[in-house]
């Protein structure tokens, strides 16, 4: 696939027929961190533009912390993750019923779904929220993504929503990724730095970025910064969608394709949208370490790891969780959805197909990660 020019790039987001957009909680706040009416509602009169243009608009909303510090008392967002998990369950019904006053004035319905990274990745629930989606965009609703705060787990959790629009715009089939922020593009450091300057075009966001300095967030409320929306234009770049990044203001004139904040060209041509979540959504939970003829088969790029090829396993995990696949001298190799609990595994290890059937009973005569939920890494 050849580079687009930075016009090509913008002209196909103008024209997306479904297109994902992230507002952060930066751009729905005012400077004391509590929600903003005003920017939520200007944020849904862009939007509604473009729905009532015939577009199928997905938005991913932070914002839940941040509207429910207020009316629970706190002035600032609270630090430890169960009072987080609180507010949020509080300020997510606050946020929805603004947007649901927002788009109604447009006569545009909305609809929530709250995500964990952890039920997404199952291949069930993963079809379940694709169903989801496509019938509610059928309908004619704008979903609202959040994610799932009050149940996230800490260990897997997104924790900004930047991975998790990236992983939604691939899992909807997007032709655009919005990302709005409190600043009005990627710069070359943070904007705060003396000499930072504005970057227009990123045409290979996979290896184009080792002059470009960025850090985390520079607000009350935002989490993850520069670093994770790097993250979700990579994921985007190689699920063949782009990307453009700008404030929150420059919503409408960047769906437009007009030549605002930073657009990120996509690298590849569209992939497999759930290896996409097997490869970004989670944090594995443990690793099988395999001999060489496994490793040269999983390279190969199209083997599942048999038990008969297995030397180890290490971590806690369930059955479907994530976990590293790696080399004898502990290079990850892939990462993939193990097919059993780590504590079945051991009495596995080494066994071919008919031996596990005979030992263990046919139960077990399955690989430890089928080549479907494997994605090399
Ligand atoms: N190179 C960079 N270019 C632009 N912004 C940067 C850069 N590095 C760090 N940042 C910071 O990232 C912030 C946006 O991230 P964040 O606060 O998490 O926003 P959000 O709530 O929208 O997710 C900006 O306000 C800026 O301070
Ligand atoms: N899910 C959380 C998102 C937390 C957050 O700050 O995210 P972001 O502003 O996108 O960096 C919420 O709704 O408060």
């Amino acid at each position: 696939m050849s580079t687009p020019s930075q016009a090509e790039v913008r002209r196909s987001i103008a024209a997306a027929g479904t297109i994902v957009v992230k507002v952060g909680s930066s751009s729905l706040t005012q400077p004391s961190g509590h929600l903003d009416p005003a920017k939520l509602d200007a944020l849904a009169a862009a939007l509604a533009q473009v729905r009532l243009m015939g577009g199928r608009v997905v938005l991913v909303s932070s914002g839940a912390i941040a509207a429910g510090f207020g009316p629970l008392g706190f002035d600032s967002r609270p630090a430890d993750v169960a009072t987080q998990q609180a507010t949020a369950a509080v300020g997510q019904g606050l946020l929805m019923a603004r947007y649901e006053t927002a788009f109604g004035r447009f006569g545009i319905r909305v609809g929530q779904i709250l995500i964990t990274a952890e039920d997404t990745i199952r291949a069930t629930q993963y079809r379940n929220v694709q169903r989801t989606l496509d019938r509610l965009l059928d309908l004619g609703v704008v979903p609202i993504i959040n994610e799932n705060d009050s149940l996230a787990s800490n260990e897997i959790r997104f924790g900004d929503n930047d991975r998790l629009s990236a992983l939604i715009a691939n899992l909807v089939r997007a032709e655009a990724l919005v990302l709005l922020t409190d600043v009005d593009a990627l710069y070359t450091a943070p904007p705060s730095q003396p000499g930072s300057r504005r970057v227009e075009y990123v045409p290979n966001v996979i290896d184009a970025l080792g002059d470009i300095t960025v850090s985390g967030s520079g607000s009350k409320v935002g989490t993850g910064g520069m670093v994770t929306k790097l993250e979700a234009a990579r994921v985007a770049a190689v699920s063949g969608i782009p990307t453009v990044l700008t404030c929150a203001s420059n919503a409408g004139p960047a769906m437009m394709g007009d030549p605002v904040g930073t657009v990120f060209a996509p690298v590849k041509a569209r992939g497999s949208s759930r290896r996409l979540w097997i490869g970004f959504a989670a944090e594995p939970r443990g690793t099988i370490m395999v001999d060489a003829g496994a490793a040269a088969a999983i390279r190969g790029g199209r083997a599942s790891l048999l038990a008969a090829g297995a030397l180890e396993v290490h971590g806690n995990f369930s059955a479907g969780d994530p976990v590293w696949v790696d080399s004898e001298d502990g290079e990850h190799l892939a990462r993939g959805l193990a097919g059993f609990d780590s504590e079945e595994i051991p009495q596995m290890l080494g066994r071919n197909t008919a031996q596990l059937k005979r030992f263990l009973g046919p139960e077990y005569a399955h690989p430890l990660v089928h080549r479907d939920n494997l994605v090399l890494v």
